[in-house]
C-alpha cells in the first residue's frame, strides 16, 4: 500500500517553502499537495505531460527523496521517520526501474541482475535460479556476460526490468518502463506486471504510451504541473479487473 497526504516537493537543498523574509523567489513546487492511495496488489497508471512531476512522485515513492511537507506511507512505513538502516530495508522491498535505468557500468548483465539479491544476502543457489530464470524470460540469456556498454536500448531496458523484479517485491515502481521496447516486448512486460500485481504486488508504472493507456483504462494517477488533475476514485471509469479485450490487444499489437 501506498498512501501520500498532502506532499509537497521541492527539488535540490532547501526544499521547504521560502520564507517572506528568506531573499528567495517562491518557485512552484515540483508537486504540489498531492494525496492519493493505493490498496497493495493493484496496478495504478501514473500519468501526466512531460515535466508534470511523475519521475518525482516515482522517486519519493522509492524512499530516495523526502516530501518538503505532507506525510508518505510506503508499505507501512514512513521513510521520513525512519533512520537509514530502516530505510535500505524498505528500499529492498521495492523494484524500481528508473528512467535512466541507472545500471552499473563495471559490472555485466548478471551481476547487474543480482545485484539486488546480493544486497539481500540470499544465498548463491537461490540468487542463481533466480537470475536464470529471468534472463530467459526477457530473453537476455545470450548477453549474459556483456557490459552494459555493449547492448542496445532495449536490452539495457531489459536489464533494468529484470533487476527490479529479481527480488519479488512487494512494491514496483516503473518509470516508462516501455520506452526502448519494441510493441511486442511492451506487452509482454505489461502483462508481466499484471501477473505481479495479482499475485500481491503492488504496481505503479509512470507512462507516455497512449496505446497502452487506452488498451488498459486501469485506475490512474494522472498529474499536471505537479497537481493531481483528478481525486483518485478507484473504479471511476476504469476497469480495475484488469482484464485486456481482444480489440485491446490489437491496439497494442498494431
Ligand atoms: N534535479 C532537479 N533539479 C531541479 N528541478 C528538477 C530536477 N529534476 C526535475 N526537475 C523539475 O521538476 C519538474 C518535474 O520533473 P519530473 O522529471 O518529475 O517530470 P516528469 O513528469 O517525470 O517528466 P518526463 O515525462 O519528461 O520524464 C520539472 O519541471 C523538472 O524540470
Amino acid at each position: 500500500m501506498i498512501r501520500f497526504r498532502n506532499v509537497t516537493y521541492r527539488h535540490g537543498p532547501g526544499q521547504r517553502q521560502p520564507g517572506p523574509r528568506s531573499g528567495r523567489e517562491a518557485v512552484p513546487p515540483v508537486l504540489d499537495n498531492i494525496g492519493f492511495s493505493i490498496p497493495q496488489g493493484a496496478f495504478y497508471w501514473l500519468t501526466g505531460p512531460s515535466g508534470a512531476g511523475k519521475s518525482s512522485l516515482l522517486r519519493l515513492a522509492h524512499g530516495e527523496v523526502m516530501p518538503s511537507s505532507g506525510e508518505m506511507e510506503i508499505l507501512g512505513v514512513n521513510p521520513a521517520r525512519v533512520g537509514r538502516r530502516q530505510r535500505a530495508q524498505l528500499r529492498q522491498r521495492i523494484g524500481f526501474i528508473p528512467q535512466d535505468l541507472r545500471l552499473l557500468a563495471e559490472l555485466d548483465v548478471l551481476d547487474n541482475i543480482a545485484l539486488p539479491l546480493r544486497l539481500a544476502g540470499e544465498d548463491d543457489t537461490h540468487i542463481r535460479r533466480e537470475v536464470q530464470s529471468i534472463l530467459e524470460w526477457l530473453g537476455l540469456g545470450p548477453k549474459r556476460h556483456r557490459y552494459p556498454d555493449a547492448l542496445s536500448g532495449g536490452e539495457r531496458q531489459r536489464v533494468a526490468i529484470a533487476r527490479a523484479l529479481v527480488g519479488r517485491p512487494a512494491l514496483l515502481l516503473a518509470d516508462e518502463p516501455t520506452n526502448a521496447l519494441a510493441e511486442g516486448q511492451s506487452w509482454q512486460l505489461i502483462e508481466a506486471l499484471q501477473a505481479l500485481s495479482r499475485s500481491g504486488t503492488t504496481v505503479v508504472v509512470a507512462t507516455h504510451n497512449e496505446t497502452l493507456l487506452r488498451a488498459l483504462p486501469l485506475p490512474s494517477i494522472a498529474l499536471s504541473n505537479g497537481k493531481l488533475v483528478h481525486p483518485l476514485l478507484p473504479g471511476t471509469g476504469a476497469d480495475t479487473s484488469g482484464n485486456v479485450s481482444a480489440s485491446d490487444r490489437t491496439l497494442l499489437t498494431r
